[in-house]
């Protein structure tokens, strides 16, 4: 209080003294404060934590074995002595760590545990290194109990054993134990009793095998499983490790098993530690059981042939992303597994039609298996795992800060002049009166481009008089960009929104900064702008779901879009958003090419991500509606909804990927300029995008599409009837204005982001965010300077019926995957496509012409409509014969 006041009371003399407010300094004065949760959190002082216990290990260790040697001498002087006198006064001892050394072994193995005191170092060592890692590089809680365990049995046993020795073998725990059971069970019961426990301890630890040698029998395996591994980019799956653990007789050693079988003996001893160490399988430690460390690889990606069909993310199989990933130490555990496999099994390449196959073999070891030992439990899918992150490939992403955007003076409204608000108010009451209109009540709420004046009518007035009235109040009062709302919706007032003299730039950082956006749970969040009372307008595209913007040029278009782009960018990790650019007009979007290895989509095979040839557009359109089926397929396998429920479902690791299962970034597919592309391509380009726009909600493909021309020969109805969420800047016409909006208005607009947004049937003016060109610039820059994926995310392949018309029946040109498909359609005596669509991961076009090929061959009968192809060829043989009669 008596602060405010002596600063109001200053002499207006002393001011210029004081130093000018800046608000960013004000604001990290009070950041400081800093709290105990937080700091228990810092990753330091885990770190800290880490270092005291390894310490603290090691100090156990040199006093407890310095006491083997010195106990008699220092024992004598701790007995001798107080314990204050002992640790606070010069008393000599022998032990190499001095008095508080002698005196805290004493206690461990005297008062304590005896030599079972070792086991407190091994106990303070795992804790270090767990806090040091930063992760559960060892099992706390499994160790506590052997431990524990451990400290009975051990100390009980040495007691018992050293009965009567002077060194405190089993200190006075181990007495006191074999005392009471002795005198409980007699000498001989305790002796049998200690076996039984250590016997015991062994059997559950190593589960020795008992069973008489006819076991051998055993027919050999088959090595179905290294293919898997050694071919799959996705073997680190709990049942893909399940198999490598199996004991595998000596018989089944086939070479390309032999990897991981030799490795068996030694899990077995090291089980409970290599259990969940991702950091093991960087070192190259083989280890196949990885249950709970290791996610399912998120992108499938198929063997060897070329032209990937599944769209994949974290794109794992290429060699150089591996050695790129090696490079890095830490681990990014799958992909480091894949390689490391691929190494120790170099088994032949696996046949596309192998994996259903072998993922039941796999189910069948897992069966066998799980009843055996403990830690195979802990893959049961029942078991709650740590779930998959998909943002791990990147996990040093950093997000971009607001220090990068500008605040472009709108931290405040610009005060309206009051005589100007005055001046308009009366106007207004005057115009209405000529009008025979009375009012009852005016309120003016300043807004950040227009002020709006709100109106309760007296009564007896009624409105659609108002309503009629509008262009000739608007005329009236002589001032551009009127726009009369009768009645404002949910109010039962008018509102006239007048333009104001000064504007004032709402700035995107400004909206970024705000708690709504921070705080936001949206799964796609867009700050687009502020309202007309000043409050900030977040929406959800995801629940948009797609969205249609127009404007006259030079209206905010542009800025609207990198608006959207950016505060998703500042919302989203890379693995969970991918863009799709369509830049017509070449320049516009190209400044998002920088980031092109983290948020970017593109076709297999481009140069460039961001699509600007009307070609590559119809082609990435169809690709899209692909990757759409393609989930959609995904989605029904794993009886989810929607994206939300499959990723949830995913990364809690109960969706196999060896199935082609994969994490599933939301795909936003941005068309700047969407004119152009009706103008030049038609239906072609139509189709696809309002296939897009019905379906592709649900698998989190959302699209925003702009258009400077919002012409009924532009904005089909097609279009319009599936994108509910407009956006419309100022356009020429009201005709313009009726055709995005299905309502007048937007003609009155004054331009530079003003705009109008139809959502969730309401019809909002707001003010849009600005962004300037140089802040896209350096979020980009941030983005793209940080480690991204090896390449842009690719979208399934699309090939155009047209480039291969006439061909496709020619056996000649026929599909690399033709044998392949041949040998799926012939195993499974089914001849549909989306058989092969399903097994070989294909969209639906190039599943389909490889049908037609293999029609062609004679492999299938023709198309019978909605039912599946006969399949003329019965058997494998019959149909090898045929493919080497087509060689
Ligand atoms: N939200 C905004 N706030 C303030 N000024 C804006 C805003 N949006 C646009 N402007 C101003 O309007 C100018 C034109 O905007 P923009 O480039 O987005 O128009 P456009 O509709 O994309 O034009 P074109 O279609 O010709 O590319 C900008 O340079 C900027 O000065």
């Amino acid at each position: 209080m008596s602060k405010n006041k002596l600063k109001t009371e200053k002499p207006e003399s002393k001011k210029p003294k004081a130093p000018a407010p800046n608000p960013d300094v004000l604001k990290k004065d009070k950041e400081p404060e800093v709290k105990v949760k937080e700091l228990v959190k810092d990753e330091r002082t885990h770190k800290v934590m880490g270092v005291f216990f390894l310490l603290l290990s090691v100090y156990c260790f040199i006093a407890f074995t310095s006491y083997l040697f010195t106990w008699e001498d220092d024992q004598d002087k701790v007995f001798r002595y107080s314990t204050k006198e002992l640790l606070i006064g010069d008393v000599k001892v022998d032990n190499l760590l001095g008095r508080l050394g002698a005196y805290v072994s004493h206690n461990f193995f005297y008062n304590g545990v005896g030599i079972a005191a070792y086991l407190f170092c091994y106990f303070f060592f795992i804790i270090g290194v767990n806090f040091i890692v930063g992760r559960r590089v060892f099992r706390v809680w499994r160790n506590v109990k052997y431990i524990i365990f451990g400290l009975l049995f051990i100390s009980m046993s040495m007691a018992f054993v050293a009965n009567g020795a002077d060194f405190p073998w089993g200190g006075a725990l181990g007495n006191a134990l074999d005392k009471w059971t002795s005198g409980f069970v007699g000498k001989t019961g305790t002796a049998l009793l200690l076996l039984v426990a250590g016997f015991s301890w062994l059997i559950w630890k190593f589960n020795f095998n008992f069973k008489w040698p006819e076991k051998k029998v055993k027919p050999p395996k088959p090595a179905p499983v290294a293919p898997v591994v050694a071919t799959s980019p996705v073997p680190a799956t709990p049942a893909a490790n399940m198999q490598a653990t199996a004991p595998v007789p000596e018989p089944a050693r086939g070479n390309s098993l032999k990897g991981n079988v030799s490795m068996a003996p030694q899990l077995q001893e090291e089980e409970e530690e290599v259990e969940e160490i991702p950091m093991q399988l960087i070192e190259k430690e083989v280890e196949p059981v990885m249950p709970a460390h290791v996610p399912y690889m998120p992108p499938v990606a198929p063997t060897p042939p070329p032209q990937p069909p599944v769209a994949k993310m974290p794109a794992p199989p290429e060699p150089e992303m591996i050695e790129e990933e090696e490079e890095e130490e830490e681990d990014p555990g799958p992909l480091l597994y894949v390689e490391e496999v691929l190494e120790e099994a170099p088994a032949p390449p696996k046949k596309r039609n192998q994996p259903e196959e072998v993922a039941f073999e796999i189910k069948e070891t897992f069966k066998d298996e799980e009843d055996d030992t403990e830690e195979l439990a802990t893959v049961r899918p029942t078991v709650p795992v740590d779930p998959y992150d998909p943002s791990l490939d990147l996990r040093d992403y950093r997000y971009p800060g607001l220090d990068l955007l500008e605040n472009h003076n709108a931290d405040k409204i610009i005060v309206q002049d009051t005589g100007e608000l005055e001046k308009n108010k009366n106007q207004i009451i005057d115009t209405l009166k000529n009008y025979d209109i009375s009012i009852q009540k005016i309120s003016a709420t300043v807004g950040p481009t227009v002020t709006l004046y709100e109106i309760v009518p007296a009564a007896g007035v009624r409105i659609s008089r108002i309503k009629n009235l509008e262009d000739d109040i608007a005329l009236s009062l002589s001032a551009l960009g009127i726009r009369i709302i009768a009645p404002i919706p949910g109010k039962g007032t008018i509102g006239i929104e007048v333009p104001n003299v000064k504007k004032s730039i709402v700035s995107l950082k400004n909206l970024l900064a705000s708690e709504k956006f921070q705080s936001s749970t949206m799964d796609l969040p867009i700050a687009l702008g502020k309202k007309i009372d000043n409050e900030n307008f977040i929406a959800d595209l995801a629940k948009m779901p797609h969205l249609l913007m127009a404007g006259a040029t030079g209206q905010g278009k542009s800025v609207g879009i990198n608006t959207l782009l950016v505060s998703l960018l500042y919302k989203k990790h890379p693995s969970q958003l991918k863009f799709v650019l369509v830049d017509p007009k070449k320049v516009e979007l190209s400044l998002y090419k920088l980031i092109e290895k983290h948020f970017l989509a593109k076709l297999p095979g481009e140069d460039d991500a961001i699509i600007t040839d009307t070609k590559k557009v119809i082609h990435t359109l169809n690709a899209l509606c692909i990757e759409m089926d393609l989930r959609y397929d995904l989605l029904k396998e794993a009886g989810t909804r929607n994206i939300r429920e499959y990723n949830a479902k995913f990364t809690q690791r109960r969706l196999n990927p060896q199935k082609g299962h994969r994490y599933l970034p939301f795909i936003v597919l941005v068309v700047d300029e969407f004119a152009d592309l009706i103008m030049t391509a038609g239906k072609e380009v139509e189709m696809p995008i309002a296939r897009l726009a019905q379906l592709a909600r649900a698998v989190g493909i959302h699209l925003i599409i702009a258009t400077q021309r919002p012409s009924v020969n532009i904005i089909t109805g097609t279009i319009k009837a599936n994108f509910p969420a407009r956006v419309a800047f100022k356009v020429s016409s009201k005709i313009d204005s009726r055709t995005i909006l299905d309502i007048g208005g937007a003609e009155q607009l004054i331009g530079q982001g003003d705009m109008l947004v139809s959502f969730n049937g309401e019809l909002v003016r707001l003010q849009c965010a600005f962004v300037d060109t140089p802040e896209v610039e350096s979020v980009a820059e941030f983005i793209g300077h940080q480690k991204g994926y090896p390449d842009a995310f690719l979208l399934p392949e699309y090939v155009d019926d047209k480039d291969t018309d006439g061909k496709e029946l020619s056996l000649a040109d026929r599909d690399p995957l033709f044998e392949e498909a041949a040998q799926v359609i012939v195993q499974n005596q089914q001849g549909s496509t989306s058989l092969l669509q399903r097994r070989m991961k294909l969209g639906y076009n190039r599943a389909g012409r490889l049908m037609d090929q293999l029609e062609a061959a004679g492999i299938v009968g023709p198309n019978m409509g909605s039912k599946a192809r006969d399949v003329l060829v019965k058997t494998e043989s019959e149909l090898q014969e045929i493919l080497n009669d087509l060689l």
